[in-house]
């Protein structure tokens, strides 16, 4: 039997660790808290991430990572992008050696701005067809009550990407495989940060055309900056660049564009981040996506005035003000 083990119990750890063990393979959660940990063990729920939902029976938890990775042919990787690089450095002496790591993160490590993969590739020391990541149109507020959505399985051996899309496919969880990991990735990471935008011009209460014009353009962003990375195209109208971008620039379960909602709103910074219970990838995101694109040449107006906004007191008024008047060019430039 196929076993897996996914680290960390937030709500898309916990959720995923639900969809592995509902599809048939042998999962144990990995928490840094011992009560919550207890509560999937046990109690079989996670009130603090996912209130009201039951967890299937066979789904076990730790705290200790040496139990949960042993025997594993998975590697689940599910905790904030920013913390991936200590806590991968805790786990390696723990990792199978045939293990395949699975990154669920949608983040550009700051300083580094390196792809999680890539950062699993430096710390772990496996080869790159060793990691395969999950991406895709996938709030957890939807697939917590079992209702249909599909993602994308990457890694460039694909007969890994073929392993794991069997390890997690259910009839309301499809997956697709994919060999292009960076552009899943990078569209993975960059929706965050349009996301915020959005959710900023909403807060505003702007309209439905500018709302699509920033999806539209924000999907230029990420295709310019794919395009400079040897992304392939193509993944960027599919479910990890279009699909992710839609699911989480229109909803309002979305955390990024609740954050960036909030903020345009009118409340301050420090509110909002003591409004927000969960991970907005976006927040840190944003920095790193900016310095990579700055490294490729590539140019990212929205991200830039996402950073202004939330990084450098930039009003919201200010910085849709900065997109409007910028130089009128053609509506394909620089991909
Ligand atoms: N929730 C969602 O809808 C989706 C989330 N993702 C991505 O999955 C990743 C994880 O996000 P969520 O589970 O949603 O976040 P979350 O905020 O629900 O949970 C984060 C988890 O990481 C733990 N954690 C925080 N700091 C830590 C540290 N320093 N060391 C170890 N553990 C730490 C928390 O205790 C918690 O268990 C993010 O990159 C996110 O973008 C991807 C698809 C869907
Ligand atoms: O990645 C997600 C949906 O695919 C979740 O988006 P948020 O992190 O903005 O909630």
């Amino acid at each position: 039997m196929t076993k897996a083990a996914v680290l960390g119990t937030g709500s898309w750890g916990t959720t995923f660790g639900m969809i592995l063990a509902e599809a048939g393979t042998r999962t144990t959660l990995w928490g840094r808290r011992a009560e919550i940990v207890h509560a999937i063990d046990r109690d079989h729920e996670n009130p603090d991430y996912l209130p009201g939902l039951r967890l299937p029976e066979n789904l076990r938890a730790t705290t200790d990572p040496a139990e949960a990775m042993a025997g594993a042919d998975f590697v689940v990787l599910a905790v904030p992008a920013q913390t991936l690089r200590a806590n991968l450095a805790a786990w390696k002496p723990f990792l199978p050696p045939e293990a395949v790591l699975v990154s669920l993160m949608k983040g550009i490590e700051l300083g580094t701005t390196k792809r999680m993969s890539e950062v699993i590739v430096e710390v772990a020391e496996v080869p790159p067809g060793r990691v395969a990541v999950v991406s895709g149109p996938n709030l957890v507020g939807e697939l917590a009550q079992r209702q249909p959505a599909a993602a994308v399985v990457a890694c460039s051996d694909t007969m890994v990407a073929d392993r794991f899309q069997e390890a997690c496919h259910l009839p309301w969880f499809r997956t697709y495989t994919n060999p292009d990991v960076v552009g899943v990735e990078l569209g993975g990471a960059v929706k965050n940060v349009i996301a915020l935008a959005v959710g900023v011009a909403v807060g505003m209460g702007l309209g439905d055309n500018l709302r699509a014009t920033l999806m539209t353009r924000g999907l230029a962003e990420i295709s310019r900056l794919g395009a400079a990375l040897g992304a392939d195209q193509h993944t960027f109208a599919g479910l990890a660049g279009m699909g992710d971008l839609i699911a989480t620039c229109t909803s309002p379960l979305s955390r990024n564009r609740t954050f960036g909602e909030n903020l345009g709103r009118g409340m301050t910074m420090a509110e909002v981040v003591a409004a927000t219970k969960q991970t907005a990838e976006g927040v840190k995101s944003c920095e790193s996506v900016l310095d990579l694109a700055a490294k490729h040449d590539v140019e990212m107006p929205i991200t830039e005035v996402v950073v202004g906004v939330v990084h450098d007191g930039m009003t919201p008024a200010e910085a849709a003000m900065l997109l409007m008047s910028r130089t009128p060019k053609p509506e394909r430039y620089g991909v």
